[in-house]
């Protein structure tokens, strides 16, 4: 039989883009709102009791009102909004995090995705200081250039809009959201200095982490990063390019990791490329879907 899926804010960025991918399955079966009706809570309760599993792609408020209206109701979320991924009782959407991710969120009634510029800068830091290799303050900055889809609708808007910039710079008060959860799920124990950014381009992101080599080789840190992710469908540690493009992976499930620098100088630098909009959004959502209905974790991607 299909598993029910209600896509809550399906008519936003990230919504569209899983139901694309869910749309042509035939084990599931996608419950619906009538869209005059999408953000009224009665409209809202009857899909979340007549779905198996609901994806929450909507601001952080109205997500966690998604999971009080459903109250009483036995239907799993996948939450891809922020409200949830440092809350206790929901199991971190990152499979390839760490061994015993992937049953986690198999097994789990309420799975937070990270966020975009979180995939990327999880994925470089949380293996590295489980071996050992990084220390837990050892990270002082990480740097990132999004496209602009990452900013939902409203940030579309504006940089499709006559006299748009082509590049901004923003969060420099330090505050932003994605940081607790780079912190808790990485292991930190100090706050990085966080510098995103946004281009001129719909989708795809880069995400750096600056680190001075001390003792270490590039060669260390390029092995402990493949290791961890020998097994990985999606999570690729591929060979440093000269020019790191953000949007070579757009439209795929895809992130890859590199570390470039020289031990010469004794610098390195951590890099990850996803689509903001795939491994860092939509393509995850799906990817956790799969994991919890126990299709193939690559179904649909
Ligand atoms: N874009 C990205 O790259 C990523 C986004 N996310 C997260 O996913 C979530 C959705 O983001 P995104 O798709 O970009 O945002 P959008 O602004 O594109 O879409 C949000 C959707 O939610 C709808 N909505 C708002 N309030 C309610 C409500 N009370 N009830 C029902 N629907 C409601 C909006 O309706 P309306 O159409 O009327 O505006 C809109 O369709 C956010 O929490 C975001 O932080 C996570 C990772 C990456
Ligand atoms: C370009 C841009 O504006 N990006 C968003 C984050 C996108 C994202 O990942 O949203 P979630 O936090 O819900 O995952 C921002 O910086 O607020």
């Amino acid at each position: 039989m299909a598993h029910k899926v209600f896509i809550d804010g399906e008519a936003g960025t990230t919504g569209l883009q899983i139901r694309e991918r869910l749309a042509p399955r035939t084990d599931i079966e996608l419950v619906q709102v009538d869209p005059a009706r999408r953000k009224d809570a009665g409209a809202r309760r009857e899909a979340l009791a007549a779905a198996d599993i609901a994806i929450l792609c909507l601001p952080d408020a109205a997500a966690k009102e998604a999971v009080a209206l459903a109250e009483g109701l036995d239907v799993r979320f996948i939450d891809a909004s922020t409200a949830h991924r440092v809350a206790d009782g929901w199991a971190f959407g990152f499979p390839e995090l760490a061994p015993g991710a992937r049953e986690a969120i198999a097994g789990a009634a309420r799975v937070s995705n990270p966020g975009c510029y979180s995939t990327g800068a999880i994925a470089l830091a949380a293996p590295l200081v489980a071996a050992g290799l990084v220390a837990p303050d050892e990270i002082a900055s990480i740097n990132a250039v999004s496209g602009y889809t990452g900013g939902g609708k409203e940030l579309i808007a504006e940089m499709e809009a006559e006299g748009a910039p082509d590049h901004f710079v923003y969060a420099l008060a330090q505050g932003h959201k994605h940081l607790p959860e780079i912190i808790k799920h990485s292991k930190l124990t100090r706050r990085p200095v966080f510098a995103p950014s946004v281009g001129q381009f719909a989708q795809g992101m880069v995400v750096q982490i600056p680190l001075q080599l001390e003792a270490r080789k590039l060669a260390d840190l390029r092995d402990a990063l493949a290791r961890h992710y020998e097994e990985s469908r999606f999570v690729k540690v591929i060979d440093p390019v000269a020019r790191v493009v953000p949007t070579v992976l757009n439209d795929t499930n895809e992130m890859h990791l590199s570390v470039h620098g020289s031990d010469e100088n004794g610098c390195a630098m951590l890099v990850a490329v996803l689509d903001n909009l795939g491994k860092g959004a939509s393509g995850a959502a799906v990817q956790n879907l799969n994991l919890m209905i126990g299709a193939d974790e690559a179904a649909g991607l």
